[in-house]
């Protein structure tokens, strides 16, 4: 398995012990910064992870202080479903029934355990298809019908 991650000043901490756990488990990890604690713009980590989510078909993980502003950045961008999880079940969820390509967790929210349960539910979880494979397929037709409008 591989992995896209990324993070802004706010979340490297929690980035790295992220990424940590997922190279124990033997996946694959795509560290697209920041790696620092000096300050950083969270959509610029949102667009990198979205490029690698997007071009290896891949799952992504951001990180930020709430999770919000790096996952809006990241729902700019189509093809990239990225969903803000505090807790296992919407962490579930949004990959069994909105097939979210990316988790976006904060890391002023969330004790560090409870975030790694809630990244390791999102990857270990797969898209139901069926009735929800409809309703992904309308988010996409509004991608393409607002990107005709607006440009
Ligand atoms: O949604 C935005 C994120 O929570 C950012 O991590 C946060 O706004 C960064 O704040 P500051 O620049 O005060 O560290």
């Amino acid at each position: 398995m591989e992995i896209a991650i990324g993070c802004d000043h706010a979340g490297v901490e929690v980035k790295w012990e992220i990424s940590a756990m997922l190279k124990e488990s033997g996946i694959t990890v795509y560290d697209c910064g920041t790696n620092t604690l000096a300050a950083v713009d969270y959509p610029d980590i949102a667009e990198q992870v979205a490029a690698e989510v997007l071009s290896r078909d891949i799952l992504g993980i951001l990180v930020c202080g709430t999770g919000i502003g790096i996952s809006i950045a990241a729902n700019k961008i189509p093809g990239i479903r990225a969903a803000v999880c505090t807790d296992i079940f919407t962490a579930e969820m949004c990959r069994k029934h909105n097939d979210a390509n990316i988790i976006a967790v904060g890391a002023r929210v969330s004790d560090i355990n409870n975030i790694k349960e809630i990244v390791s539910t999102f990857i270990k979880t797969d898209f139901e298809g069926g009735r929800h494979q409809i309703r992904v397929e309308k988010i996409k037709a509004l991608e393409n019908k607002f990107r005709k409008r607006c440009c």
